[in-house]
């Protein structure tokens, strides 16, 4: 297989590697990737984690082994085992699908070869699409209120809506944006932090219950997130306290729009009750973990709910910007993501 570079995960002389997103973003540690058991575990940990990527990192894997002479049996079953890593995120499913077809065909070698390869490079492009269509609908000074990660760590390109932002500041438009802390796993303080810092964007952290009050003081102009899966009728799940954001966007009249390639869409999905919704550890919320150690404040029979992910409906949100273009609720009521 050919050499893959990403921000977190590359293939590089026959070896994969993923950088740990648990360590950031003071610690940058790239942990080599040998086995179905290594991935499972790297995504289960969120060490590699985002909706695209993990799909991305899966079917990588599942060449890999096919490179090191696993037999088909093997493969099928690693196929298998993988697309159970975790429940929401679409993008895993629809890659170990394109994986199940690729393993089907006599040259099945190079045929997982070639297909992660495909899966790989085709992410690169869908999140450049994303971030050129997204980028036309920021002005020049917007303040921009973002929430968990979407960048590039969380792709093969440069993100979804963390990638608008990055274009709209590459346009040199002034923007200022709201970074959702994003509880219990801070993807947006270590991670979009982090990558914010890299591009120099300016930006300003925030916990998740301070997002109300900038509202109503009128310091967000444009709300741009991500999802894990969008089902057929535009409702879509994405990192818990999306659907908090979305509420507060309609109750101040903000424009609320979702950013996702269309790996992401799930149209077996008639509407958000359809989507599996991962629940996580206790410990995530009794406390928190990171490069830095683990603390608990919490006692230890706290009872804890720890969904890993909410569910917008569709009513909320302006529009959906997707690698094939801008969609308003119009669009969508009429069925248009069954089309794409
Ligand atoms: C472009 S990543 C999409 C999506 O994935 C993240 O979830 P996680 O950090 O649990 O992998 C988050 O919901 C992002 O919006």
């Amino acid at each position: 297989m050919k050499n893959l570079q990403a921000a977190s995960l590359k293939y590089q002389d026959n070896q994969l590697w993923v950088l740990d997103q648990y360590l950031l973003p003071h610690q940058e540690v790239w942990l080599p990737c040998e086995s179905v058991a290594d991935m499972e575990s790297l995504i289960k940990a969120l060490k590699i984690r985002g909706a695209p990527l993990i799909g991305i990192g899966a079917s990588l894997l599942v060449a890999h082994l096919a490179s090191q002479q696993c037999s088909r049996e093997q493969l099928i079953e690693a196929i298998a085992q993988l697309r159970q890593a975790r429940p929401t995120a679409v993008n895993l499913m629809h890659c170990m699908d394109k994986m199940s077809a690729a393993v089907a065909k006599d040259e099945y070698i190079r045929a997982l070869q070639t297909c992660a390869e495909e899966i790989f490079e085709q992410d690169i492009a869908l999140c450049n699409s994303m971030a050129n269509f997204g980028n036309e609908l920021v002005q020049e000074g917007d303040q921009i209120l973002t929430h968990c990660n979407t960048g590039a760590l969380a792709t093969a390109g440069v993100g979804t809506a963390l990638g608008v932002i990055y274009k709209a500041h590459q346009a040199n438009k002034k923007i200022h944006v709201w970074v959702d802390e994003t509880r219990p796993l801070l993807q947006g303080g270590r991670l979009t932090a982090y990558e914010l810092d890299h591009w120099q964007v300016p930006y300003t952290l925030i916990c998740d219950n301070m997002a109300a009050s900038l509202m109503a003081a009128g310091k967000v102009d444009k709300i741009f997130v991500g999802a894990d899966r969008i089902a057929a009728n535009g409702d879509f799940a994405n990192k818990v306290g999306t659907y908090n954001l979305a509420v507060l966007a309609k109750h101040h009249d903000i424009e609320f729009y979702v950013v996702a390639p269309t790996t992401t869409l799930d149209i077996e999905c008639e509407n958000g009750e359809a989507i599996p919704i991962e629940q996580r550890e206790p410990a995530e919320v009794k406390g928190v973990s990171g490069s830095f150690g683990q603390c608990q404040w919490a006692p230890n029979n706290a009872q804890v709910y720890n969904p890993a992910f909410d569910v917008t409906p569709a009513e909320l949100v302006t529009g959906w910007v997707l690698d094939t273009g801008i969609y308003s609720q119009l669009d969508v009521h009429s069925g248009v993501l069954r089309m794409l």
